[in-house]
């Protein structure tokens, strides 16, 4: 919290897939123990790639975390109550716009609430909520991978299906890693567009009735 105001702040570290951005949520969560700030970390209830209560990076690198419903408005006063100096929330583009007000919420209360997730959809558009909170931050990172294609900066997230680039038609939210998705630059992004071949159906691996869809 600021000495004057007595205000918390909102840091927002976004960016593609594999940038690095779980990794640098838990350098920051690292550094505000040893400073021995009270912490709380909040991961979406979807995402179970690291196992339940626990948020990890693409290298393995783990912290403890509570489990929010991410669908509809009412968990979301779970956070909302955190009394916590440093609050931390992993994958907020799994939250629906909720999220919002709630970052604002414990920022104005006296909260550092860092706020982690990727800002664009497998087709490159703004995932919502991170690019209004990050409208509404002090503070915004964002970060870039290194192209899987041709190895140049990669702000991107290159859906695959069946090592094939995903169709605009298909599902905003699939949770998944590498056997889904690449790090790719605006040249190497790939999405199919138009009629789908006679017979072909969208794919259907997602989750449906998503806040963002
Ligand atoms: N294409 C890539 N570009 C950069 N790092 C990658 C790539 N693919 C895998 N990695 C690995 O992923 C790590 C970042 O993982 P992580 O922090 O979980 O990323 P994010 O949370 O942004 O998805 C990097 O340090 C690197 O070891
Ligand atoms: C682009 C995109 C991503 N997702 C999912 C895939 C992963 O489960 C997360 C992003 O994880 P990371 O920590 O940033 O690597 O989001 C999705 O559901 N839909 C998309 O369009
Ligand atoms: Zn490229």
């Amino acid at each position: 919290m600021h000495a004057i105001t007595r205000s918390g702040w909102i840091e927002v570290i976004s960016g593609s897939m594999f940038s690095g951005k779980t990794e640098e949520l838990l350098r920051r969560l690292r550094r505000s123990e040893i400073a021995g700030q009270s912490v709380a970390v909040y991961k979406p209830a979807v995402d179970d790639r690291y196992g339940e209560t626990t948020i990890g990076s693409h290298t393995g690198r783990q912290w403890e975390a509570t489990v929010v419903d991410n669908e509809g408005d009412g968990p979301l006063d779970i956070l909302d109550d955190d009394p916590a100096e440093v609050v931390a929330i992993d994958e907020a583009n799994f939250f629906s716009e909720a999220l919002i007000e709630v970052c604002n919420t414990l920022a104005d209360r006296g909260s550092r609430v860092i706020v982690s997730g990727t800002d664009q959809t497998f087709r490159g558009e703004p995932f919502e909520p991170l690019p209004r909170i990050m409208a509404t931050a002090e503070y915004v990172d964002k970060l870039q991978a290194i192209c899987s294609v041709c190895g140049e900066p990669a702000s991107r997230n290159q859906r695959l299906i069946e090592g094939e680039p995903a169709h605009t038609d298909d599902p905003t939210i699939l949770v998944g890693a590498e056997e889904s998705y690449e790090a790719r630059c605006r040249d190497c992004h790939v999405l199919l567009t138009g009629d789908r071949p006679e017979g072909e159906r969208p794919f259907e691996g997602a989750e449906a009735d998503h806040a963002n869809d």
